[in-house]
């Protein structure tokens, strides 16, 4: 956000990234979602690439002198139209503001419809357009975004990028983005109500979503893939499917990336990539059961042939085998990964590239997606270091030595970018009780914390099946991102910050996000650079309990 925003008359002037926005205080306008826009803006820089690629590639294939003269390295440049380029929707723009940026700041776009249905926002969107000199890249729209995309679900009329940023929950416009995106496109979808995907309210998520969410502490991850769970079913039924690009949860929302492909075989894939979840109702243990397994079926006409089956199942008893506890059961979720490596790879290329100056969020970025290319992709969902400690009333074994037991034990871990303690690992829960069992050898629980039908009195009173190496610190407990002292889990944005209510007066809220910033950078000044590894592990716990999941003002709890 710029120094000096002003005031023109009613209007106020905010700067964000290459676009200046003149808004009235009864069009939303949340500063507080710069980090999202500017993400955004990274994700489809990368794409426009990739997608000029594959044209390229296409053109290519199908008549390779043409291509020669089509030219396959067309230089793409933002604020200039691009025949070929392109053509993204922002289905719920408010003033404008996004478009504005994605015409100015992204290469290769043909066209961007900004639609609102609001009469005043569409206002705001076509003052905007021309205040920016962008007339030639932005169509303002004044529709409903349904009926916008169902008029365009032909395929010479869809969209190669649809960006679903509404209030609360995006499922509603999901049938209409899935029919209306071209084969290969990219949905880019924020939802907000955090409190009903973190499961506050089980039965109305799974109204909106049509899943049941759990109270684990990996609800902020449970959030995403319920979300991609709903993103696929939805396309499924039009013989279309998803890949996650990226996945991300943030302050008080999650945002993804996926692409839309068209293909009646990789849909009969789809319940193979969803999960029942349940969990522990004492020690929270999770366990995951997919809808439907993939066996391979050889054949001498075809060697990778597969058959689709169901499994068996429950996969857990009617009591834990670790506390004798009952569980709960919520899901499905999307239980494939929730991001694509080689995409991470090149997104993060191009982060490399940006000019912090025009990003004011890239150093977040940066950090964020570090952290989440070091995420195991295939492990989905994770434990939390200080609820574990905390079911068993154990003092805090540090998150290093924690992960190097697992280390020692030839088991993989990984931090989620979505919890500042996260354990992500493809160890059994079994391991991690055994070594925090361990760890309890050396640091005993008062003997009046056992008591009768806790979860500790089951789970510590049993031996651990071997000893963990819980002294020495093994060389990658400490992953790069933390090393480097990157921004991995930012502060909070702004004092009372959150999604905004509809036409909302955030506009007024650019003073309390830069004193809110100020106040973070002053913080990150304080923190020690050079702690030890240990001590920093514990100043990751201790701050984990000030982290934005604690501070989410009542009406947007999401801690679970
Ligand atoms: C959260 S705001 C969008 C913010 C914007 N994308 C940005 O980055 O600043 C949601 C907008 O959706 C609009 N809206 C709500 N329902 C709609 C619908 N059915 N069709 C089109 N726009 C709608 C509202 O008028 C509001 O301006
Ligand atoms: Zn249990």
């Amino acid at each position: 956000m710029a120094e000096g925003d002003i005031k023109t008359g009613s209007l106020k002037t905010i700067r964000e990234g290459s676009a200046e926005i003149l808004v009235a205080e009864h069009v939303f306008y949340n500063p507080v979602q710069e980090f999202n826009r500017d993400l955004s803006i990274c994700v489809l820089t990368t794409f426009s690439r990739i997608y000029q690629r594959e044209k390229s590639a296409e053109r290519q294939r199908k008549n390779a002198s043409d291509d020669a003269t089509n030219g396959a390295d067309t230089k793409l440049e933002a604020g200039v139209k691009h025949e070929n380029g392109l053509r993204i929707l922002e289905a719920l723009s408010a003033t404008g503001l996004r478009s504005i940026r994605y015409a100015k700041e992204i290469p290769g776009v043909k066209e961007i419809i900004a639609n609102d249905l609001s009469k005043s926002a569409v206002e705001s969107i076509e003052q905007n357009v021309k205040h920016n000199q962008i007339e030639h890249l932005i169509t303002p729209s004044y529709n409903d975004a349904m009926t916008l995309m169902y008029m365009s679900t032909k395929p010479e009329q869809r969209f190669t990028a649809i960006d679903l940023d509404p209030y609360g929950h995006p499922t509603r416009f999901l049938d209409g983005a899935v029919q209306s995106i071209e084969d290969g496109g990219l949905l880019l979808i924020t939802a907000t109500d955090m409190a009903v995907l973190a499961g506050n309210t089980p039965e109305a998520c799974y109204v909106k979503y049509g899943s049941v969410p759990l109270k684990t502490k990996a609800c902020h991850e449970m959030a995403l893939r319920i979300l991609l769970r709903c993103i696929e079913t939805t396309a499924t039924r039009y013989g279309r499917y998803m890949k996650p690009l990226l996945s991300i949860s943030a302050d008080f929302y999650i945002r993804v990336f996926v692409r839309i492909y068209t293909g009646q075989y990789a849909c009969k894939k789809s319940s193979s990539k969803q999960s029942m979840v349940f969990q522990c109702t004492g020690c929270e243990a999770l366990t995951l059961q997919p809808l439907g397994i993939l066996k391979p079926n050889p054949t001498e006409a075809n060697p990778q042939q597969i058959k689709f089956g169901i499994p068996t199942g429950p996969f857990v008893g009617s009591r834990c085998e670790h506390c004798n506890h009952q569980h709960h059961m919520g899901g499905p979720i999307w239980s494939a990964p929730l991001h694509d490596e080689q995409f991470l790879a090149e997104l993060l290329q191009t982060v490399e590239q940006e000019d912090s100056k025009r990003l004011t969020t890239i150093r977040r970025i940066y950090g964020t997606l570090t952290v989440i290319r070091e995420e195991l992709h295939d492990v989905p969902l994770y434990y939390t270091l200080d609820r574990m400690c905390g079911i068993l009333k154990l003092e805090s074994i540090g998150m290093l030595k924690l992960r190097s037991a697992l280390l020692h034990a030839g088991f993989r871990v990984s931090y989620s970018h979505a919890s500042r303690t996260s354990i992500k690992t493809d160890a059994p829960i079994s391991v991690l009780w055994d070594i925090l069992r361990c760890w309890h050898r050396l640091h005993p629980v008062k003997a009046d914390r056992f008591l009768e039908g806790v979860p500790l009195t089951a789970i510590l009173r049993k031996e651990p099946a071997k000893v963990y190496n819980i002294v020495e610190i093994h060389p990658d407990a400490n992953p790069p991102s933390r090393k480097e002292s990157l921004s991995r889990f930012p502060e909070n944005p702004a004092a009372h910050w959150g999604p905004g209510t509809r036409a909302t007066q955030m506009v007024s809220d650019n003073k309390m996000l830069k004193s809110a910033q100020n106040q973070n950078k002053r913080k990150q000044k304080r923190t020690p650079k050079g702690d030890s590894a240990e001590e920093e592990s514990q100043n990751d716990v201790k701050a984990d309990s000030e982290s934005p999941e604690r501070k989410v003002p009542k009406t947007i709890t999401t801690d679970c």
